[in-house]
């Protein structure tokens, strides 16, 4: 972060005393019930309500006021509150409704011939600023007339370093708010209503646990408000209020993605979404439709159901999940699982007690105590005996170390420590990270066009591992890893790999078209549970079902029944590829 120290500050604890409480501010009449002028302008009062949580201390939750089956949209917005693209997205994505357009030529036309939205989307760059684009006028006007206005100018200074995404929304929020302080942008400030903002205590409690945080997160909200023009409100100081906005954003912010591309394209807030609480056994979900937001049911939900969302990945063991919304969100998990704790939960389990780690392994493991030392409390894993858990937790941070590894990871590496889980016969398959591991390794298998490894790992993961760890077949996981593995195994299909397709038929009996079909039929029958017609991903599967299956040449219903007889011999397959030879 190339932004300049700004003079230190008071601490806001400081500042905020003698000035009047938050919540006193948000309780006048005109300002209605927090979070109620948002939820009728969306016009989703009679779906949802907001009201105290089921969660022991977790403020305000987001409850059901009609049933909904899994798949059912629960909430819906046309775009969220704020969103802003991540630095190196900003000129090859819209920023306004997220859709990226692929500029290099040659990939540009694969993606086309593949009927990728991203190989026909064009971008260009904002005239006046430079630093955003847009796919389209109407995308531009609309981003222009909501918010741009208020940050093209100040983003656009020659030689002014990108500025992050949260301080971008916050210029912008501070920019709407500036613009009608009190008519219809005064609700922006029901944002400060949000934990762990929530009247600044959620900032206090931040600089008690992380001093040097704080730090940064004050310079950033100064630099929004000094670029801002310093603005100032009757009702508080304009400082305040960026730091409020720009601490909802960040710890509320969430993820969008596209399921046809990986890593993120940016981040985004919303107070009708943001205000469902998380589960480590959620029933419902948050997805994103370029450039609408959604909560979908994962699960049946009664009226009166809180509904409930993850933040983080719920697939890691206790420990793991505890940290990372710790990090990513500030607060302690107290969902009805996690106040269980973490010995009886399946992710949590591994194959035998940490004490019957075999002789073999305890060097490797003494070696990793003394590489790990610093984060050991971090993947502390409870075991009686004092050694048998320090072992068995290095092992845990070196596998979640690896996994975790941000950019390239060599196949050597990742399979060093998959042969360290499975083989020193501690961990499952199914228990993180070794699934975190086995879609890395199809990453790299992918990104080197190595499509008969990739199509093993592929199978290893979606017919034996993720059905466990991801249990509805509309699952974003479930439904990306059968459109990547049906891509693979219709090049396989092809002329180049006529030996492949042989070779399985012979030794296994499996006809790779049939699979081909299975993955199709598992798509086609799950999206519309999770991406409707109008998401690209939507669009993209179902065209490929319309125009793949009836050039078969066979009845449908025959198509079905061979895929689903092919089944149990493919899931063989998969349950027979080893560590050693994934
Ligand atoms: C996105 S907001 C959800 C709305 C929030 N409960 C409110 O009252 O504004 C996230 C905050 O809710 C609280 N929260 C959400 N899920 C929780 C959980 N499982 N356990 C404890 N607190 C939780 C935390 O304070 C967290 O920072």
């Amino acid at each position: 972060m190339a932004l300049r120290r700004l003079p230190r500050r008071a601490p806001l604890h400081s500042q905020l005393r003698g000035a009047k409480p938050w919540t006193e501010l948000w309780d006048t009449p005109a300002a209605g019930t927090p979070l109620q002028l948002l939820f009728t302008a969306a016009g989703m009062a009679d779906h949802v309500e907001v009201r105290p949580s089921g969660i022991a201390g977790a403020g305000r939750g987001l409850f059901a006021r009609k049933k909904f089956a899994p798949g059912d949209v629960v909430v819906s917005v046309d775009r969220p509150l704020a969103a802003e693209c991540e630095y190196d997205r900003m000129l090859d994505t819209c920023s306004w409704c997220f859709h990226r357009s692929i500029t290099e030529p040659e990939e540009r036309a694969q993606a086309a011939s593949m009927g990728l939205p991203m190989g026909f989307i064009e971008v260009k760059a904002c005239s006046g600023c430079r630093r955003v684009a847009y796919c389209s006028k109407k995308c531009q006007s609309k981003a222009w007339k909501q918010d741009h206005k208020y940050e093209c100018k100040i983003i656009g200074v020659p030689g002014r370093p990108p500025l992050p995404p949260p301080v971008r929304a916050v210029i912008k929020l501070l920019g709407r708010l500036k613009a009608d302080p009190t008519g219809s942008s005064s609700k922006l400030l029901e944002l400060l209503t949000f934990r762990p903002f929530e009247g600044g205590a959620g900032l206090d409690e931040f600089e008690r646990n992380n001093k040097a945080r704080l730090d940064d997160f004050n310079t950033l909200a100064h630099a929004a408000w000094f670029y801002s023009d310093k603005p100032n409100f009757d009702f508080a100081s304009g400082e305040l209020i960026a730091k409020g906005f720009l601490f909802a954003f960040y710890s509320n912010q969430v993820r969008i993605s596209s399921p046809l591309d990986e890593g993120q394209y940016g981040s985004c807030f919303d107070p009708l979404i943001c205000s469902a609480n998380h589960s480590c056994e959620p029933n419902a979900i948050i997805t994103f439709a370029q450039p609408r937001q959604f909560i979908r049911a994962l699960k049946p939900i009664k009226a009166g159901d809180e509904v409930l969302v993850h933040y983080v990945d719920i697939s890691n063991p206790f420990g793991v999940r505890q940290l990372d919304l710790k990090d990513g969100y500030y607060f302690h998990c107290r969902c009805p699982k996690c106040k269980k704790g973490s010995r009886f939960a399946a992710e949590d389990e591994f194959c035998k007690m940490g004490e019957d780690l075999d002789d073999d392994w305890f060097k490797l493991a003494d070696e990793l105590v003394e590489r790990h030392r610093d984060v050991l409390d971090k993947y502390m894993v409870p075991v009686n005996d004092a050694k048998a858990q320090e072992r068995l937790t290095a092992m845990q941070a070196e596998a979640f170390t690896v996994a975790q590894q941000k950019g390239a990871v060599s196949v050597d590496d990742i399979k060093a420590t998959l042969k360290m889980c499975i083989n020193s016969g501690m961990w499952k398959w199914t228990r993180q990270p070794v699934p975190k591991l086995c879609r890395n390794l199809l990453s790299v298998y992918l990104a080197n066009a190595d499509v008969y490894r990739a199509f093993r790992v592929g199978i290893k993961l979606y017919f034996e591992i993720t059905p466990v760890i991801s249990p509805q077949a509309f699952s974003p996981e479930r439904l990306i890893l059968a459109w990547n593995l049906s891509t693979v195994v219709n090049v396989l299909c092809g002329p180049m790999h006529e030996d492949v397709c042989n070779e399985l038929a012979k030794e296994a009996g499996i006809e790779l078209r049939v699979v081909y079909c299975g993955l199709l039929f598992d798509l086609y029958d799950n999206i519309d549970y999770m991406y409707d017609d109008e998401t690209p991903f939507g669009v993209l599967v179902n065209g490929t079902y319309e125009q793949i299956i009836p050039q078969l040449g066979y009845p449908e219903q025959q198509l079905r029944d061979k895929a689903k007889e092919m089944r149990p011999k493919i899931e063989e397959l998969a349950r027979s590829i080893s560590v050693d030879t994934i």
